[in-house]
């Protein structure tokens, strides 16, 4: 039986994906829009505290396209620490003008296929601290989830490990080559959401994410072995952008 692989599990992660009824924020007095507007930007600036003292992170980006109009991603110690944050916003007025396009469960994952054996990378700094990221605040984000197959002949799961390291060692050196340029944070979420990871990208500029995403399909993990949902792309939101964005 192949080997699975043992993993590092960080943050657990919401991606909170909706869509504005535009109809009925237009119909709303200027008052409940203010209100709406200034209880958001409380909440991401009370968030934005959470970040500086390390205890979360989060990224507030409008989506291009029909398929959602805002993404929060959300990265907390504790599941029930994202609850109520999911709660807070679904509780807030601004909340009323939205509508659900999509959500994703999941936890920061780092994989031990490249440590090497009787190495302990959970006691290096460098991988706790991406088990914990800071989300940057870069002005494009990708997301999306993902599998791995496991049909006839293509089954992921029946590889050995051996040949799984090397093909993740093929991976890696196609990612490092986007270093500086794409941001990457890969979360699990086997047994909490549809697909088994979802990929979040962040870029300084947005035609680097179809770069790596088209360069990364001849990589044999994902040519053979990678299956995909839906693509989410969009442009940062900064907390004192929003009343700009939603001003009608
Ligand atoms: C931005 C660049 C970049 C870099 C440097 C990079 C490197 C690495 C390394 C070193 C490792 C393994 C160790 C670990 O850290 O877990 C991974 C792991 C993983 N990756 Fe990756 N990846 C990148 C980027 C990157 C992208 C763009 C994608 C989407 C693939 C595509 O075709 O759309 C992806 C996927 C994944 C996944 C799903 C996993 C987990 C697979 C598993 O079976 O466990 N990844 N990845």
């Amino acid at each position: 039986m192949p080997e699975a692989v043992e993993t590092m599990d960080g943050w657990y992660c919401l991606h909170d994906l909706r869509k504005i009824d535009w109809t009925k924020w237009k119909k709303a007095s200027e008052q409940e829009r203010k209100e709406a507007v200034d209880e958001l930007q409380k909440m991401l600036r009370e968030w934005e505290e959470v970040s500086e003292a390390r205890d979360g992170s989060h990224a507030f980006y409008s989506i291009m396209g029909q398929k959602a109009d805002i993404i929060l991603m959300i990265l907390r110690p504790t599941m029930k620490e994202l609850e109520e944050i999911e709660l807070r916003f679904n509780k807030s007025k601004f909340a009323e003008f939205t509508t659900p396009s999509y959500s994703y469960v999941s936890v920061v994952e780092l994989s031990k296929y490249m440590s090497k054996e009787n190495d302990n990378p959970e006691d290096n700094p460098g991988v706790r601290a991406r088990l914990k990221p800071k989300l940057p605040q870069w002005d494009h984000i990708c997301f999306y989830p993902m599998d791995k197959r496991r049909e006839g002949n293509d089954n992921w799961y029946m590889l050995p490990m051996d040949e799984r390291r090397q093909l993740m060692y093929e991976h890696s050196l196609t990612g490092r080559k986007y270093a500086g340029e794409i941001k990457q944070i890969i979360t699990g979420s086997m047994g909490f959401d549809d697909w088994e990871w979802s990929v979040t990208l962040f870029a300084k500029d947005v035609l680097q994410l179809k770069k790596i995403v088209y360069e990364m399909r001849f990589d044999v993990v994902s040519a053979r072995y990678g299956e995909f949902g839906p693509f989410y792309v969009g442009n940062i939101l900064k907390t004192d952008e929003i009343p700009a964005y939603l001003a009608v």
